[in-house]
Parts: C-alpha cells; sequence; structure tokens
C-alpha cells in the first residue's frame, strides 16, 4: 500500500472536521409533504476523515441509500449540516451542487454503464465532464486505468459482452478515473457471485488506497466487511453504532 499524508493522519488521533472529507451534524430528512409527509433520517452524526473507507450497513428501509444520496448531492439536504469537501450542502445553490458531484465518483449495484458504448467509452465519460483533458490524454488515462483492473485486453468490448464482474470494475475505473477525493458506492457487489464480489472490492480498496481517497459503502454483504476502516450502522433511520 502507498503511504499518503491522509493515511499517517488517519492514523492518529484527530479532531472532528479536521481533514475531513464528510462532516454530518443533526441531519434530518423527510419525504413527503402533509399526512403523507415521512421522516427518514433523524439526528444523523458523522465525521469521515480523508482516505477512509468507512462501510454503511444496516436493514432494509434504514436510510442508507437516502443519507448516501444526500452526501452525494444528488438530493438537497434539508434540516441541519452535510458538509463535503467544506462545502456546506444545506442551502447549497445548484451550480454548488453539480460542483461537488464533479469531485465525487458513483458506483452502484447495477454497473449504469452506456450499453451503445465500449468499456473505453464508458470510462473516458469519467473524464469528459471535466472538460480539462485533450481527447488523446482522455484516451491513455481510461485505457491506463481499464488496464489496471484488469480490462487491458477488452477496451473495445461493449457491457454485453462483459460478464457482471468485468462491468462492475469498468464502472469502478470510470469511477475512479479521475481521482475523485470521494467515492460513493452503493451495493457494488450485490449482482455479483463471492468471487466477482471479492475481487471488486479488493480492486476499489487498493485503487482508493493508492490515490487517496475516501470510500463510503453501502453494503448488506457481510463477505466484504473486512476491507473497512470502520462500519456503522443505520437502523429505523439513526446511525446506532460505529465500529472500528
Ligand atoms: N423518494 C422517496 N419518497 C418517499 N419515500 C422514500 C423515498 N425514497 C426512500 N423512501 C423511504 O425512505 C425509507 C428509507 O429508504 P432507503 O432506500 O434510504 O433505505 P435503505 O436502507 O437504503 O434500504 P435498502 O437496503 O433496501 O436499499 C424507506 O421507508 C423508503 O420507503
Amino acid at each position: 500500500m502507498i503511504m499518503n499524508s491522509a493515511n499517517i493522519i488517519n492514523a492518529g488521533i484527530s479532531e472532528p472536521g479536521k481533514n475531513s472529507v464528510i462532516v454530518i451534524t443533526s441531519l434530518n430528512h423527510d419525504f413527503g409533504h402533509g399526512n403523507l409527509k415521512k421522516q427518514v433520517l433523524f439526528d444523523i452524526n458523522l465525521d469521515i476523515k480523508s482516505g477512509e473507507i468507512v462501510i454503511m450497513t444496516g436493514p432494509s428501509g434504514s436510510g442508507k441509500t437516502t443519507l448516501l444520496t444526500l452526501v452525494g448531492a444528488l438530493r438537497s439536504p434539508q434540516f441541519g449540516s452535510l458538509k463535503i469537501l467544506n462545502q456546506e450542502l444545506c442551502g447549497a445553490k445548484d451550480n454548488q451542487l453539480v460542483m461537488i458531484r464533479r469531485k465525487i465518483g458513483y458506483i452502484f449495484q447495477a454497473h449504469n454503464l452506456h450499453r451503445s458504448l465500449t468499456a473505453l467509452q464508458n470510462v473516458r465519460m469519467g473524464l469528459e465532464m471535466h472538460g480539462t483533458f485533450s481527447p488523446e490524454e482522455m484516451h491513455h488515462h481510461a485505457a491506463e486505468i481499464l488496464t489496471e483492473v484488469g480490462l487491458g485486453d477488452r477496451l473495445n468490448y461493449y457491457p454485453e459482452d462483459l460478464s457482471g464482474g468485468q462491468k462492475q470494475r469498468v464502472a469502478i475505473a470510470r469511477a475512479l478515473v479521475s481521482h475523485p477525493p470521494l467515492v460513493l458506492a452503493d451495493e457494488p457487489t450485490a449482482a455479483l457471485d463471492s468471487k466477482s464480489g471479492r475481487e471488486v472490492v479488493n480492486l476499489m480498496q487498493k485503487l482508493a488506497k493508492e490515490q487517496g481517497c475516501t470510500i463510503l459503502l453501502v453494503t448488506h454483504d457481510n463477505r466484504i466487511l473486512d476491507i473497512a476502516d470502520r462500519i456503522v450502522t443505520m437502523e429505523d433511520g439513526k446511525l446506532t453504532s460505529s465500529l472500528r
């Protein structure tokens, strides 16, 4: 593992908020209005440091995906405080949410690859939205990270010609190609057999540690808990425990 400053800082005792990528304070969230109003998150407090891999587990319907989408700036927080990379998302304007999204890599259960694009073209998309790379640079970086995830001989394959594990590896390459400081993953192994699931999380862990990025991963898969630096549990909309 390549040690970077983030790992070294995390090895010691650190103050709340310092070197934090995610700082959540007294966060509540409701769905619906009036009689249909339902509170799904209650007084969430969480501080995740740079370079940490945190797994969130908990029963179905407990609020994990809701919290992940709030952290990912994919829905707007209503009450409390949610700071991602020092940007407050409560009350943030749309363009501020868009800027934050560019700094986050997303990996979902269903890989969400574009069927009409090759593996290489799908990964390139992870760079195109930044608008800072030439076509040659995008090609080079996409081919390089696909080779790193073991798909150097599948660059021009379409998703339908790849296995589930290979598709998820393309999704990981797409999420990490721009070296985002934060990666959010929702059930990344749910559609995979245990061997492919293990390969996929090992790969996420390796790339994340090399790049020094922070990962927040939601899973029901007990077989992958060992990759976490910390495990937090959601129950009935409350974070009930935090184990290191
Ligand atoms: N868009 C929505 N509108 C209304 N209610 C919602 C919405 N999204 C989620 N909910 C409700 O919020 C609660 C939490 O859902 P959420 O998907 O966050 O749970 P989860 O822990 O991720 O579940 P799972 O493990 O099954 O994915 C559930 O009761 C769900 O029905």
